[in-house]
């Protein structure tokens, strides 16, 4: 080509050829282009076949043997130093695969004892552990229990003295220094360059011993407590690639953990997952009443008789909620305090000691109270309004029962508290979805309580495993499902009327309208007011906006966000004859056991005075008679599912929240769908 360029002494002749050698440049480019993709294509492929080989031999090794060169020594430091007996579930495997320096998550509930999977190993290995946490309260909170068993941990954040901060860089880097833990914020980390020079130098003299990750899945967008500065902990393991990361956390689904991996750098490495069934806790959603005094009425009967001398946690959504509910509760002779994030340390302090030493009852909180909380004998916690999502569930009502005896959660359920909470996460990326799966646990009548939790934590769930601690595996229903199309049609109308006078509507109005009620000119007479209670019609419609049939639209005013209500995403598949939209409903309870047995049953289970050591998620094996008779029932199949002709389906045993209705002039066509069903 060189060649042709330089004889070519014509303009047009160089020009021809000049095109020709661009052709073929491109032709190659092309090729190349190709090769490269499946060069990717195949690099992409070679890295998952040894991230799944890695993973493989991870997994394959029994990190539970007791051969280990640190064996002895382990089992020591267990008795003598953390003055504990034997390990819980997933401890001694984590603590192995941290001392034979491998990247380990670690996913265990609340209360099931991550804190020593990191404080054992930094113990036996050389230098210091540095352990990242998300909030000062819990590192003081470490540090103190730390201090009692004469470890020697210190905490750097952003509020450390001048003096402070050069007595700790000193320890770190001290040969003969006896510093074993460093507690820090990931905003330290990330924002101090000066730190993390040291630590840089630390690990220089091999004496950064390990990396624990306190909340791991803080990392991820997906996780329900994002913070940016966990993004900055990805350079770790580029930095110090020979040191093990432990990441522990209570709740991450299977996308989360797949995602903090990457976010560290560590995929391929060794996951450890513990069960997220707690047996010894009940779960009870119940239909909180539309009045406020019908609400405090209902939780100062709990207080006062089904909990009578017990202590426990009310979570409430809002601080002005909680100082409500307080007020509230002492005016009706209650031993409560409240507890948030407006209130002064001291004060906050003061209210925590109180409610930990019994005076207190009941502390009314908001998720302020939270993190760090480890009194054994919580035996109930009422979630006063919905969480904002699953994981929050989870974590809040997890704070019950850490003594492993019986404890109850019951979740207060409103429609109208869904659009509170919607108005405030709405923004977050993953807000609306994580709130909808929490309401869908409400609004599900008859399924188990924890299979549904077990779900959502991509957990294997056997039927049995409840042993009829909710409420709905203590007193089963027939599982039914119910066509709604035709009301979701009759809903999108009424929004296109209200469109059509140039108003929005919030779900009250909706319903209103639907009921017949409240301005005449948002009715329509087209439409047949429903036979069911509104209760229902509250259930059907949030039914809709969960499976994205309905959708809020946030409009904002000076004071307040307000979400009104509009056709989903799914609104074509809904207006269209071949669809239906089916939702599940539960019918009359099964009567294999009468509710005096159940409530045998209830008072029966756990169990546990004599059975300290049984970690939360070990099954109870010790069944008793009452327990087992419970057992078959609960895993009695529903002999039907069957469709509710929807012209006519009326409240007649449809059961939403507990709340049972049913009418002896009940009229049903019932069309079988198929005779083996379950959940
Ligand atoms: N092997 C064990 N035997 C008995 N008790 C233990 C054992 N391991 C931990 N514990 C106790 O269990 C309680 C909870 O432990 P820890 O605070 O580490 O839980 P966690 O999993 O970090 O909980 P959270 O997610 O709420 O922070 C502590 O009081 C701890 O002393």
């Amino acid at each position: 080509m060189e060649r042709n360029r330089e004889y070519c002494k014509v303009p047009e002749e160089e020009l021809t050829a000049a095109e020709q050698e661009l052709n073929e440049v491109e032709a190659q480019l092309l090729n190349l282009s190709d090769r490269k993709r499946q060069l990717l294509d195949r690099i992409g492929q070679l890295k998952d076949e040894i991230l799944l080989k890695k993973n493989h031999l991870l997994t394959s090794r029994d990190w539970s043997s007791t051969d280990f060169p640190w064996s002895k020594k382990v089992k020591e430091v267990l008795n003598l130093v953390f003055k504990l007996n034997e390990f819980r579930p997933l401890q001694h495997e984590t603590i192995n695969a941290a001392m034979s320096n491998e990247d380990v998550i670690l996913i265990m509930p609340t209360g099931g004892g991550k804190s020593l999977c990191y404080q054992l190993p930094a113990l036996l290995k050389c230098g210091v552990a540095l352990v990242v946490s998300p909030l000062v309260s819990l590192m003081e909170d470490q540090l103190m229990a730390l201090k009692a068993l004469d470890v020697p941990a210190a905490m750097l954040t952003a509020t450390s003295t001048k003096e402070e901060v050069k007595s700790i860089q000193d320890a770190m880097l001290n040969k003969n220094g006896k510093l074993k833990l460093l507690y820090v914020t990931p905003e330290k980390l990330a924002k101090s360059k000066s730190f993390m020079t040291k630590v840089q130098k630390m690990y220089g003299l091999g004496r950064l011993s390990l990396i624990a990750i306190d909340e791991v899945h803080c990392c991820s967008q997906w996780g329900h407590d994002f913070r940016p500065d966990y993004k900055f902990l990805g350079i770790l393991k580029g930095m110090f690639p020979d040191v093990p990361i432990l990441g522990l956390t209570a709740t991450s689904t299977s996308r989360i953990t797949v995602d903090v991996q990457k976010m560290l750098c560590i995929q391929g490495c060794l996951v450890l997952r513990a069960s997220f069934n707690r047996p010894n806790l009940y779960y009870e959603v119940r239909t909180k009443a539309s009045s406020q005094e019908e609400c405090l009425q209902a939780v100062e009967d709990l207080l006062k008789t089904r909990y009578c001398s017990q202590s426990g946690i009310i979570y409430t959504t809002s601080i002005k909620d909680c100082e409500q509910l307080m007020h509230g509760l002492r005016n009706r002779k209650l031993r409560v305090g409240c507890y948030h994030a407006n209130l002064e340390a001291p004060l906050r302090s003061k209210v925590h000691a109180k409610w930990l030493s019994g005076e207190y009852q009941a502390v009314v909180a908001t998720i302020a109270f939270g993190l760090g909380i480890d009194k054994p004998d919580v035996r109930f916690v009422i979630h006063y309004s919905l969480s904002k999502s699953m994981e929050n569930f989870y974590q809040e009502s997890g704070r019950a029962g850490r003594d492993n005896k019986r404890a109850e959660c019951i979740l207060m359920y409103r429609l109208s508290d869904v659009f509170r909470i919607s108005s405030m996460v709405f923004t977050q990326q993953t807000g609306l979805q994580n709130l909808y799966r929490i309401v869908e646990y409400c609004l599900d009548a008859s399924r188990c309580r924890r299979a549904i939790i077990a779900s959502h934590f991509d957990e294997a769930w056997d039927s049995q495993d409840c042993n009829a601690m909710c409420d709905h595996c203590c007193k089963p229903k027939e599982r039914k499902e119910m066509v709604v199309t035709s009301f979701c049609q009759a809903l999108y109308k009424l929004i296109s009327n209200a469109a059509a006078v140039d108003t929005k509507l919030t779900a009250q109005k909706l319903l209103d309208a639907w009921y017949g009620k409240g301005a005449a000119n948002l009715r329509d007479i087209s439409i047949p007011v429903p036979k069911f209670s509104r209760e229902t019609g509250e259930v059907i419609l949030a039914h809709l906006l969960v499976t994205g049939y309905l959708q809020e639209d946030f409009h904002f005013t000076p004071y307040s966000t307000i979400s009104y209500l509009k056709r989903g995403p799914k609104a074509a598949a809904a207006m269209s004859d071949k669809h239906n939209i089916i939702m599940h409903i539960s019918g009359k309870s099964v009567p294999l056991l009468s509710s005096e047995e159940s409530h045998k049953t209830e008072r029966k289970i756990p169990l546990t005075s004599n059975n300290k050591s049984l970690a939360p998620y070990q099954k109870i094996e010790t069944l008793n008679e009452t327990m087992t008779k419970s057992v078959s029932l609960k895993t009695t199949r529903v002999p039907k599912v069957e469709v509710l002709d929807q012209r006519i389906a009326s409240d007649d045993d449809i059961q939403v929240c507990g709340a049972e209705k049913r009418r002896s002039s009940w009229k049903r066509k019932v069309i079988v769908l198929d005779t083996d069903s379950d959940d």
